[in-house]
């Protein structure tokens, strides 16, 4: 297990049962400020459950959530989201007739809180905070690596643009933590590696901490340097991603299921 002091996320023994099915059990996560996870594991392993856990969108059965000592168990995603807890999902849930950089701007909005009202009355006000969104929305576009799709209907980007734009539409929230559920998913070779690019300089341009639940190995194994493992609900390997190919059970969860997915 790894040590850290002065957590930022404290998951501790947390369980999810849904009626008999148990999707997630005693399963403890510690970050540390600029951490960047993986999360792994064999389908139906409890990647999503841990993550609706960390984002506030189901409350465990058992066990707490902390974030930077502020305990957040039981609590509504929206006050996860303005603790500083951002995610995406694995489909992708833009709004499809706004522009890039309006849904960039709905984050902040979700931060902020919005006085949609101005903004549509058209008030002095309102037309300036506008502007000062687009420009914080387009500056976190350029990030992403999208700065030439500013007035581009969401709808029209190519997939892969549209799985960035999530990514800069939650890093509108301000974040602390970030979880990127399957951001690979759907994604061409170049796609992908363009994404490995974007997310290693918001790690470490923005000093961000990041949690990603993949299925794509290499991705995770050459992305991060911790690995968490599950496994039919449990937390069976935490460590480097040497550690973790090198642990028993963690070959065993995937050749087990017959499905001869190598772990590399
Ligand atoms: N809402 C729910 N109701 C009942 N069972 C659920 C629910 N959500 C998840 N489960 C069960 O909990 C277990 C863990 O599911 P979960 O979606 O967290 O796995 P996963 O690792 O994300 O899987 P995948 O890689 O296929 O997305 C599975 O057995 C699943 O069927």
């Amino acid at each position: 297990m790894v040590e850290t002091p002065n957590p930022l996320l404290q998951g501790d023994k947390l369980t999810r049962r849904f009626g008999g099915v148990v999707a997630l059990s005693d399963y403890s996560l510690t970050l540390g400020e600029g951490d960047l996870l993986g999360l792994i594991g064999p389908n139906g392993a409890g990647k999503t459950t841990a993550f609706n856990l960390l984002s506030g969108v189901l409350p465990p059965s058992a066990g707490s959530i902390t974030l930077a000592g502020r305990n957040l168990t039981g609590e509504r995603p929206e006050v996860f989201a303005r603790s500083g807890i951002a995610r995406t999902f694995q489909n992708i849930r833009l709004f499809r007739d706004l522009s890039a950089w309006e849904n960039v701007a709905a984050g902040y909005h979700m931060r902020h809180g919005a006085n949609w009202l101005s903004t549509i009355l058209g008030l002095p006000a309102a037309r300036t905070s506008e502007r000062r969104m687009r420009d914080k929305a387009c500056s976190l576009m350029e990030t992403v690596g999208l700065a030439d799709f500013i007035d581009q209907r969401a709808g029209d980007m190519p997939y892969g643009h549209q799985r960035k734009l999530e990514i800069a539409r939650a890093l509108a929230t301000e974040p602390r933590l970030l979880l990127l559920d399957e951001p690979a998913a759907g994604m061409n070779a170049t796609e992908t590696e363009e994404l490995k690019r974007t997310i290693k300089s918001i790690h470490e341009e923005l000093g961000l901490t990041l949690v990603l639940v993949e299925h794509d190995m290499r991705f995770v194994m050459s992305l991060c340097r911790r690995v968490q493992v599950v496994n039919r609900g449990e937390l069976i390997a935490d460590g480097t991603p040497e550690e973790v190919q090198a642990t028993p059970a963690v070959a065993e969860a995937y050749l087990g299921k017959g499905r001869g997915k190598k772990v590399a």
